[in-house]
């Protein structure tokens, strides 16, 4: 098995960032280089002040305090960080694609395809590369195929090593992750790959927790754990319309079936839907791929996730509308929360995009605030969409720095994440001076029903009529 003492990553994005962080403080012996084209980036993953890091993820800057320019490093010098390691990580971003076949299904493979021939054309030496991006089943043999005809001789071992980290909790996530898994040829090259990776793990990991695999189980195992989990979203979520019919209690519900310990309880928290950059586009890849071997019956259950999690974002937005008296032409509505989660920066399909742009169509004057995420970003998600123009965008929507000023004369306030903020805020001064009648819609289930009731709000939270 091969001594490591040197690794790359392409992407210092939310993944190869914290993921290459963790390494080095768990590894000093090793030298790991996290590279991308973004100059940008880079530089503040470089920024002597911690907190303009590019990410901001609880735990994060501590670690990258301990180990940068020790033996972590940040450069934009792609070709010499390839050509000097021997594993290199590929941790670059997989979209939905936007354009020709597959269009707003598949994973758009570019950015992948384009690291596999760079490594081709630098490498001088057998590597072992790793698949760290979510991708679709069989790709590490598109991979392969692209640097096995390089003609230069060197030996690759391709493994895929996809990441199970959440966002707001990733340092925790992979300092203690539940499994990490490796899937590789049966080979004995491969194998000794596999035990190669495995080592690097084992510095903080216990070796049952790194489960070994062929390339596909590992390729779709990743794509099948992020479907399961977004389905048990969806699920609970559904059946918080029919708890706001029947007086049942979605809380109650989530209490009472995940006490069976074949069910469990984690991720059964109705929401006003779910968010993040991987659920939406794993399934919609999921999908895809199922269609693709014309298995369409299989591509029909998994796509209904997605279309009760699109329900869910409509149902929060059109009970608004209606509980405002149908009319929301003119009036001020506070959004508590522009980010897909608390203790994250990232708004990559946040629900607050799809509630806000419902509410802007009907001309509601809103007002955000989050505690991480800059205007500048805000502005982009609504221009991203095109419903409207960025004028229009920037006139109907206001972002504050204060959220209790932000409620000055407003007719109601939405939770659309769930910061825990939210929570210590004095509700009765919020209340004081906002118009009245006074509404408070928690798409997160955050504050208590009674509390807010006696205060004088009309409170409403999903899952409970
Ligand atoms: N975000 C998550 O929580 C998460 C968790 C698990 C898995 N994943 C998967 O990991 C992958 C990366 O996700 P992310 O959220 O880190 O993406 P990201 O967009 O935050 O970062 C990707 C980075 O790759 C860089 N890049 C693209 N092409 C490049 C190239 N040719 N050379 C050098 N750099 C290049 C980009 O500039 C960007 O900084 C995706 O496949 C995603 O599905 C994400
Ligand atoms: O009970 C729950 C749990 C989650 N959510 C929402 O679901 C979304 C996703 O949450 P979470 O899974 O915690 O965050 P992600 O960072 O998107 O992580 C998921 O996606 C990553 C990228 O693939 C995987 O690595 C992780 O294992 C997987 O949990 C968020 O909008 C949450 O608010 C709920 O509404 N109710």
């Amino acid at each position: 098995m091969k001594k490591i003492n040197n690794i790359c990553c392409i992407g210092a994005g939310y993944v190869g960032g914290p993921t290459m962080s963790v390494i080095a403080s768990q590894c000093p012996e090793i030298k790991v280089t996290v590279v991308d084209i973004n100059q940008d980036r880079i530089d503040n993953w470089n920024d002597e002040n911690l907190d303009n890091l590019p990410i901001y993820e609880p735990g994060l800057k501590e670690i990258v305090a301990q180990a940068r320019n020790k033996n972590l490093f940040f450069s934009t010098e792609v070709d010499k960080a390839i050509d000097e390691a021997q594993i290199i990580f590929i941790s670059v971003n997989t979209p939905t694609k936007t354009y020709g076949k597959g269009k707003g299904q598949a994973a758009d493979l570019k950015f992948v395809e384009l690291c596999a021939r760079n490594i081709a054309k630098v490498a001088k030496d057998d590597k072992i590369v790793v698949e760290k991006s979510t991708l679709p089943v069989r790709t590490a043999s598109a991979i392969k195929s692209i640097l096995q005809h390089t003609g230069n001789k060197v030996n690759f071992e391709i493994l895929s090593n996809p990441e199970f980290l959440a966002e707001g909790t990733a340092i925790e996530d992979l300092l203690n992750a539940d499994r990490v898994l490796i899937g590789g040829d049966d080979t004995p090259s491969g194998q000794e790959a596999k035990d190669t990776l495995s080592a690097v793990y084992e510095h903080w990991l216990p070796k049952e927790r790194i489960l070994q695999t062929n390339v596909w189980s590992s390729e779709l195992s990743k794509l099948v754990a992020n479907a399961f989990l977004a389905q048990r979203v969806s699920s609970i979520n559904t059946i918080s319309a029919l708890c706001e019919k029947t007086d049942a209690n979605i809380q109650e519900i989530s209490r009472a079936i995940g006490y069976d310990s074949r069910i469990g309880s984690k991720f059964l928290n109705a929401s006003v839907g779910f968010g993040g950059s991987c659920f939406q586009k794993d399934i919609l890849n999921l999908v895809y791929i199922a269609r693709s071997y014309g298995l369409t019956e299989v591509a029909d259950y998994w796509e209904q996730v997605i279309i009760a999690n699109d329900y869910q974002k409509s149902r929060f937005a059109e009970h608004i509308i209606s509980s405002l008296y149908n009319t929301i032409s003119g009036k001020k509505i506070v959004l508590y929360g522009w980010a897909f989660k608390k203790d994250t920066n990232d708004t990559r399909e946040s629900p607050a995009i799809a509630v806000a742009d419902a509410l802007l169509d009907e001309n509601a004057e809103i007002t955000v605030y989050d505690p991480k995420v800059t205007a500048e970003r805000i502005y982009a998600d609504l221009d991203y969409l095109g419903t409207r123009s960025p004028e229009d965008n920037r006139r109907l929507l206001k972002v504050s720095n204060d959220p209790i000023d932000a409620t000055k004369e407003a007719h109601a306030v939405a939770i659309l994440t769930e910061w825990d903020e939210f929570k210590t805020y004095d509700w009765k001064s919020i209340y004081a001076q906002m118009l009245k009648p006074a509404f408070v819609f928690d798409g997160r289930r955050l504050l208590d029903n009674e509390e807010m009731a006696s205060i004088g709000f009309n409170y409403y939270k999903i899952g409970q009529s």
